[in-house]
């Protein structure tokens, strides 16, 4: 497995197959590159289905064991499933979805080989959802999450960001994954960085104190040193926390948080690598400036390209952003000496074509 300077490993990749989406989340990040576009946009700036299986099967031979396919959202494409079916069989496949286009393609994806789905969900109160995705599709998502769930791909993770509009909703979002067998739920925090709009940002410690009051037994995921909070469901007999720590998944609801704002345990542990729906490799989700074309994608570009974004990337906060008198800035040595790569070499989102209706 390649290894960066700081000692982190990349075991994962993850691959935005588009960057198109039927919804326009009010906190999209899109990968951090910005906006998506519009679901009839253009698309031929996409990697082929033959691009995207080329490049696992080369990341593969670097021991890469797991591949998550995003966005945009991902099933705007027809080819998901046979990219699936042709990705390594040493992957972990899993996808993060809006959830809409799961009924009637989530059978498929399991049987192609996807073994987790992520759904997003941002609120059970329609008027909320209706407002941070900016589509009317509320029916639609819990449509997708009981197909996910009746394809077989239980537990399936909620993924809720939590900002103003939606912090409220904490307490109802948690019950409800508790009162619900087979899902979990995903709190993610506001990242102002890449989102914009730091006034929408909250406190997550307060969401972290208050889910502790609520847990029975607390551990820590590896990955990204992230908390999770199990807490025990109404009416179940016999113990969901056994003495040792052990959970009994049918007694306990899970809830996960994903704080990486200003956390330096969360970037130490972070072992994955992107790659935009063009075929630009992308060592960190806040940063453009160390983006890489892949070129033509061949297996010999995909390695190099591969081994110097592996050997380039940096734990953003911590070192690449560090903090002085209280503020956040970008470390000297990065100015003078910025990883190569290059945002000049990447197209904003704003020179792609315009939507069209095709
Ligand atoms: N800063 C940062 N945020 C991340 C990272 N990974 C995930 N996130 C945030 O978490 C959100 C949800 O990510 P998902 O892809 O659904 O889930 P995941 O975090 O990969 O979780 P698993 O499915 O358990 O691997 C992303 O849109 C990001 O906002 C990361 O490496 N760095
Ligand atoms: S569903 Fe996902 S990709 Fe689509 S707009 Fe919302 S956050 Fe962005
Ligand atoms: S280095 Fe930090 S901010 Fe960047 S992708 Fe990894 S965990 Fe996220």
């Amino acid at each position: 497995m390649l290894a960066d300077e700081f000692g982190r490993e990349v075991s994962g990749v993850r691959v935005s197959l588009t960057d198109r989406c039927n919804f326009d989340c009010v906190y999209c990040h899109n990968e951090g590159l910005g906006d998506t576009r519009g679901p009839m946009a253009p698309r031929e700036h996409e990697m082929s289905t033959d691009d995207v299986v080329r490049f696992l099967e080369v990341v593969a031979e670097f021991g890469v064991d797991s591949v998550k396919f995003t966005g945009g959202e991902p099933l705007l494409r027809d080819d998901v499933a046979e990219i699936v079916a042709r990705t390594p069989e040493t992957m972990e496949v899993s996808l993060t979805t809006n959830g809409t286009m799961l009924p009637g393609r989530a059978a498929d994806l399991v049987d192609a080989g996807v073994e987790r789905v992520n759904i997003s969900q941002d609120a059970l109160d329609r008027e909320t959802f209706k407002q941070v995705t900016q589509a009317g599709a509320y029916d639609a998502v819990m449509d997708g999450v009981d197909a996910a769930l009746s394809a077989g791909l239980a537990p399936v993770k909620l993924n809720m960001v939590v900002f103003e509009q939606t912090a409220g909703y904490v307490p109802e979002m948690v019950e409800h994954v508790a009162a619900n067998e087979g899902l979990r739920l995903q709190l993610i925090e506001y990242m102002p960085e890449i989102a914009g709009h730091p006034e929408w940002a909250v406190d997550i410690d307060r969401v972290h104190d208050w889910l502790a009051e609520q847990a029975d037994h607390v551990e820590r995921r590896e990955m990204h040193d992230r908390k999770r909070y199990w807490i025990a469901r109404d009416g179940v007999d016999g113990d969901a926390i056994a003495d040792d720590g052990a959970v009994d998944e049918s007694k306990a609801g899970m809830v996960e948080i994903v704080d990486p704002v200003e956390n330096r345990t969360f970037c130490a542990n972070c072992h994955r690598v992107r790659v935009t729906h063009e075929g630009y490799l992308k060592g960190c989700l806040n940063r453009n400036d160390d983006l890489r074309p892949m070129g033509e994608m061949t297996r010999a570009g995909i390695r190099e390209t591969f081994r110097e974004t592996v050997a380039n990337r940096v734990p953003y906060y911590g070192e690449y952003m560090i903090e002085e008198d209280g503020e956040w800035v970008v470390n000297e040595r990065y100015l003078d000496d910025p990883p190569a790569g290059g945002a000049d070499a990447y197209p904003t989102v704003d020179e792609t074509p315009a939507e069209t209706d095709d």
